[in-house]
């Protein structure tokens, strides 16, 4: 078994829609990493902001060219694992279910409900059986210090809400959205699920971030979110999102104390040593490298 996790704090950024541009990192480097789960969404950026270790990964790609189902979640993740990422801060836009949670204010996310299908949402398989603890899918801590930092930029964030994940690309209906209401989410998007899971599996705490756009469709005698108002928020609004990023970046204490959430994997693994595929453990070198090691 390795070590604890380092005492330096690396945040990994999955930047969202609006961006794709990335965020302005000191002495910024495009690497190269590649992973067993196949290619990550783009680029992948390394540098340093106010002295802290950040890298980005654009989640839809280079000019957003990855629609939400699209996205290679596993090896977007397994790549932020891999560069040593030691906590991961997702930005999203998202459609509000709530008057309260108006369009150009943030949310910083604590719980989700997944209505998407079909997507590759475990890093574990036949050969490795795993079930990690998914209760509080949010880490409190980086969540908390996400919050202050979007206060701190001068902009309006609520703490804790429930984010409703569809498959999209098209956005809800009438019925769906008032049926999301009446689930008590609070928010709506395409691609925080299964992002949120997968980190714990990678045990990476994790954040989300998310940036109100539109009302969805639920407003009686409103019309329906369609892209274009979407686009003139989230454009009016990335630069605070960069900021509070920044700010974020300002506030974290100089040492990382360690989380709950980078052991999440202890006892999570129901499969026999005799019964395990060895070469599902082998693409698990880094995510789950505190259980099986790194390979040669
Ligand atoms: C551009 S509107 C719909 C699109 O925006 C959100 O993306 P992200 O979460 O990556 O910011 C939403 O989930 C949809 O994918
Ligand atoms: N209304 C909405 N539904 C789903 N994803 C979104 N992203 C931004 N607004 C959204």
């Amino acid at each position: 078994m390795r070590a604890e996790k380092p005492e330096r704090w690396h945040i990994g950024v999955i930047g969202g829609s609006g961006l794709a541009g990335g965020i302005a990192l000191d002495e910024a480097q495009e690497i190269s990493v590649s992973s067993p789960f196949g290619a990550p969404s783009g680029p992948v950026v390394t540098g340093h902001l106010e002295g802290v270790r950040f890298t980005f990964i654009a989640r839809h790609g280079a000019g957003h060219a990855i629609p939400p189902s699209s996205v290679n979640y596993r090896a977007n993740v397994d790549v932020l694992k891999r560069c040593g990422v030691t906590d991961v801060l997702a930005l999203s836009a998202v459609g509000s279910l709530r008057e309260a949670m108006a369009p150009g204010e943030f949310v910083a996310v604590d719980q989700f409900i997944d209505r998407t299908a079909g997507r590759q949402g475990s890093f574990f398989g036949p050969g490795l059986v795993a079930h990690v603890s998914l209760a509080d899918p949010v880490c409190p801590r980086l969540s908390g210090q996400v919050s202050r930092a979007v206060q701190e930029a001068d902009a309006r964030v609520h703490e804790g809400g429930c984010y409703v994940a569809i498959d999209g690309p098209q956005f809800s209906t009438r019925a769906e959205s008032r049926l999301y209401r009446a689930w008590d989410c609070d928010v709506i998007g395409m691609t925080a699920m299964p992002e949120a899971r997968l980190a714990r599996e990678a045990e990476l705490p994790y954040a989300l971030l998310a940036m109100v756009t539109d009302y969805d469709s639920w407003r009686e005698g409103e019309e329906g979110v369609d892209a274009e108002q979407v686009r003139h928020v989230m454009h009016a609004n990335v630069d605070r999102a960069r900021e509070a990023v920044r700010r974020l970046a300002a506030m974290l204490p100089p040492t990382r104390e360690p989380s709950p959430i980078d052991f999440a994997l202890d006892g999570a693994v129901f499969t026999a040593p005799s019964a395990r595929n060895d070469a599902l453990v082998a693409r698990l070198d880094a995510v789950a490298c505190r259980l099986f090691g790194e390979r040669d």
